[in-house]
């Protein structure tokens, strides 16, 4: 009855789950090269200079940076522990950004040290920071400047970052991002290599980024004018949509790099620019629906006339999307792949929080106790939002490829949950 169970990149479930256990994450690692081939693969074929930086906030672990590295993708940080998790990986150095709306001191030094490839400075308390460790250290950076073109992204309001009124980057429209630039443009190692801006995520048009784009362009024309400086980077984020249920229908990965090369192109022409080099920063786009969680259900509460409610062996620690955002998620039984659907469910989690559901409507078949469930799509922001509320242990997680699977994250165990706690006896 294999054909029951669901397999993941040429491997049944049933065996992941005897081996490792559940909760479980899997990764299709042919998903993720699939996913960062479509960005790589369309920017070549644009023949234009680019870098596709793999967001590491959506899921950053040794093995994960490992494959972004065999793609030749950069990588962006936006703290030590993810600059550090990096270097462990043996990341190039000279291609990893950071990122982060208020490093400290510590982590820019660490950027320093390690000679990443930029930082992208967000505010005026960074650029002291910055002034000061550069001549401490002698060296010279790259910098990016962080920009707030004004664009409401249609997302959940708190994915969204692109707006005037946000804790993120130089304002255009109050001058914010030109007093940035003329304090920074003559500076001798502190260099402005270009801008960037992030709109958003989970975006599933190409609008947001054009206007974006254009705002870009008319702040950079004015800079020409008036400071005589051309970017020769422009980094457009990340942002791309996924699909988690049926409801959401992302565009082909391609069609958004294709669009905003062309606007970039077009803008660029227009205002008499060079064409700069395109970055982009795409995280859940690349791992995003590689990803799917394994639990194992548990016990089952029937309400007559109001709703059933099946509960799993995690939940908002290893997803807190639903909780936070009010995500949802599609889910099969894994163990009963062929059986008909007989009823619609609510699948909680076990933390000691009623706002702990993962999904509220989901049909099944019929489900006992000791069944699989396998929810899709959580291969971003889930590993790396989990937390250790209630004291659960984190997840373990998979890497299966070609018909082989590897542990790349260790199940936590309890020993792991005390380890720094010290007795008060
Ligand atoms: C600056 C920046 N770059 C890239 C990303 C990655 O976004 P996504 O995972 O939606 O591609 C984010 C997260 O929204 C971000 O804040
Ligand atoms: N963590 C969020 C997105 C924020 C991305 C970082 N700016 C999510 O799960 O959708």
């Amino acid at each position: 009855m294999d054909n029951q169970y669901l397999h993941i990149g040429g491997i049944n479930v049933k065996e992941l789950v005897h081996k490792y256990g559940t909760p479980l994450f899997v990764y299709d690692v042919n998903q993720i090269r699939n996913n960062a081939r479509a960005f790589t693969e369309t920017f070549k074929s644009l023949d234009v200079n680019y870098q596709v930086a793999y967001a590491s906030k959506a899921f950053s672990s040794i093995a994960m940076l490992q494959v972004a590295k065999q793609e030749g993708l950069s990588l962006d940080v936006v703290s030590q522990g993810e600059l550090y998790t990096a270097i462990q990986a043996g990341f190039p150095a000279e291609k990893i950004h950071m990122h982060g709306n208020n490093k400290s001191i510590d982590e820019l030094e660490m950027a320093i040290e390690q000679n990443i490839g930029c930082i992208v400075v967000d505010n005026f308390y960074e650029i002291e920071l910055l002034e000061y460790l550069v001549e401490k250290y002698n060296q010279p950076v790259n910098v990016l400047l962080r920009i707030t073109p004004g664009i409401e992204a249609h997302t959940h309001d708190y994915i969204l970052t692109g707006q005037e009124d946000s804790k993120f980057g130089f304002d255009i429209s109050s001058q914010q991002a030109s007093k940035a630039l003329k304090s920074l443009i003559n500076h001798k190692k502190i260099h402005v290599q270009g801008v960037h801006c992030h709109i958003g995520s989970q975006i599933f048009e190409t609008q947001g980024f054009v206007m974006a784009i254009r705002k870009i362009y008319d702040m950079l024309s004015q800079w020409n004018e008036e400071f005589n400086y051309q970017a020769e980077v422009v980094n457009l984020g990340g942002g791309f949509g996924i699909k988690y249920t049926e409801e959401d229908q992302p565009l082909p990965l391609n069609e958004y790099v294709v669009s905003l090369v062309n606007t970039v192109k077009e803008q660029a022409e227009k205002h008499d620019l060079k064409v700069p080099e395109i970055w982009i920063e795409p995280g859940r786009s690349i791992v995003g629906e590689a990803g799917t969680t394994i639990y194992t259900i548990g016990s089952i509460k029937e309400l007559p006339n109001v709703r059933k409610y099946i509960s799993v062996d995690g939940g908002m620690t290893d997803n807190i999307r639903p909780a936070l955002y009010q995500a949802k998620y599609d889910a099969q039984v894994a163990n009963k792949l062929n059986e008909p659907i007989r009823e619609t469910v609510s699948i909680a989690g076990k933390c000691c929080e009623s706002g702990d559901m993962l999904i509220w409507d989901l049909e099944v078949p019929e489900v006992e106790s000791g069944d699989l469930l396998a929810v899709h799509s959580t291969g971003a922001y889930g590993y790396s939002m989990a937390n250790h509320y209630n004291r659960f242990p984190k997840a373990a997680v998979v890497f299966v490829e070609d018909g082989v699977d590897r542990l790349v994250v260790k199940r936590e165990s309890y020993q792991d949950l005390t380890i720094n706690d010290l007795s008060y006896e």
